[in-house]
C-alpha cells in the first residue's frame, strides 16, 4: 500500500490526525521537499512528533527512478509532501506508476496554498484563471541571461478575460526561495522589453508564510516593489483581474491596498 499524505502549510503540527495515524502505522516513511517546504519545522522535529524515521527523496528519486516504490508492494509505505500532495505537483505520475505495479494507493489530504490564498486575499476562487510558476532566470548555452516570458503571457491572457492569476514562486537548490519582490521585478523586466503595458496601474497581492502566526498579506501597485518586502519565505503572488466590490473591499481593509481601488465602484 502507498499512502500519499499532504502535510499542510507550515510546520509539523499541520498534518491531519488521519495523516499522523497513517505515518505512525507505516513501515517506511518517505518525504519530498522540492515542490514545497514546511518553513516552520525540520525533519528532526517531524521525526520526533511522528515517532518515525523519515527518508528524504530528491527530485530524481521521485520523477526519474522511484526504486523505493517497489517497497510498497509488500510494505505499508507513506509519501509526504508539503501542502496537499496532488495540488501543483506531478505526483499523480507516481500514483499511476504504482497502479501499473499493482500497488494499492490512497490519498490523505492536507491544507494547500492553492486554497489558503482565497481566505487570505479575499479573492473568490471561481474568479481565477490558469495558474503559473515563475522560475529563476537561467544562463543559456550562449551565456545569455534568460527570463522566461510564459508567466507574463499567462497573466496577460487572464487579465484580458477578467480573471485573477495565482503565481507560484520558484524553489531551487541554487537560488533558494523566490520572493514576491523578485517575481515582480522579473515581470516588470518582461514588461519593459515587450512594452505591452499590462503591469501599468496593475495591483499585485503578495502573501508570505501562509499557515503560520506571522502570515503577511500585502496588496499594492505592482511597480511599488518596496511595498512587497514580506520577510521570510515561502511567498506567493496573485495578480488580480477584474475585481468584485467585496474583493476590492477585502484588499483595502485586510491587505492594505490603496483606497483608490474602491473609487471604481463609486
Ligand atoms: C509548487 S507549489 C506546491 C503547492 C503544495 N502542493 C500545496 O498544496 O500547498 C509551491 C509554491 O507555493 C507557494 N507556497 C507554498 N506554501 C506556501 C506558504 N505556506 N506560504 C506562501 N506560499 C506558499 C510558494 O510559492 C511555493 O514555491
Amino acid at each position: 500500500m502507498l499512502t500519499f499524505i499532504g502535510l499542510g502549510l507550515f510546520d509539523e503540527q499541520d498534518i491531519s490526525l488521519k495523516g499522523l495515524q497513517a505515518v505512525q502505522a507505516a513501515d517506511l516513511v518517505y518525504l519530498e521537499f522540492y515542490t514545497s517546504y514546511l518553513m516552520g519545522t525540520t525533519i528532526e522535529k517531524m521525526e520526533e512528533l511522528y515517532g518515525k524515521q523519515i527518508i528524504r527523496l530528491m527530485r530524481e528519486d521521485v520523477e526519474q527512478n522511484p526504486e523505493w516504490l517497489e517497497n510498497a508492494k509488500t510494505q505499508n509505505v507513506v509519501f509526504l509532501t508539503g501542502g496537499d500532495t496532488m495540488a501543483s505537483t506531478t505526483h499523480v505520475d507516481l500514483r499511476i506508476r504504482a497502479k501499473d505495479m499493482g500497488i494499492e494507493t490512497r490519498l490523505i489530504h492536507g491544507a494547500s496554498i492553492t486554497s489558503a490564498v482565497f481566505g487570505l486575499s479575499g479573492l473568490q476562487n471561481y474568479r481565477f484563471g490558469k495558474s503559473v510558476s515563475i522560475p529563476f532566470p537561467y544562463v543559456s548555452s550562449r551565456g545569455n541571461r534568460v527570463v522566461t516570458e510564459t508567466p507574463y503571457d499567462t497573466i496577460k491572457f487572464n487579465l484580458e478575460n477578467g480573471l485573477h492569476t495565482l503565481v507560484f514562486l520558484d524553489i531551487n537548490s541554487e537560488h533558494g526561495y523566490m520572493t514576491v519582490q523578485e517575481a515582480l521585478s522579473l515581470l516588470l523586466e518582461v514588461e519593459e522589453k515587450r512594452q505591452e503595458g499590462i503591469m501599468e496601474y496593475q495591483i499585485a497581492i503578495g502573501i508570505a508564510r501562509a499557515g503560520s502566526d506571522t502570515v503577511s498579506v500585502k496588496a499594492d501597485f505592482a511597480n511599488n516593489i518596496d511595498a512587497f518586502d514580506l520577510g521570510e519565505p515561502l511567498q506567493i503572488l496573485i495578480i488580480p483581474g477584474k475585481l468584485h466590490f467585496i474583493e476590492a473591499e477585502a484588499l483595502v481593509k485586510l491587505a492594505g491596498a490603496p483606497n483608490r481601488l474602491l473609487e471604481d465602484f463609486e
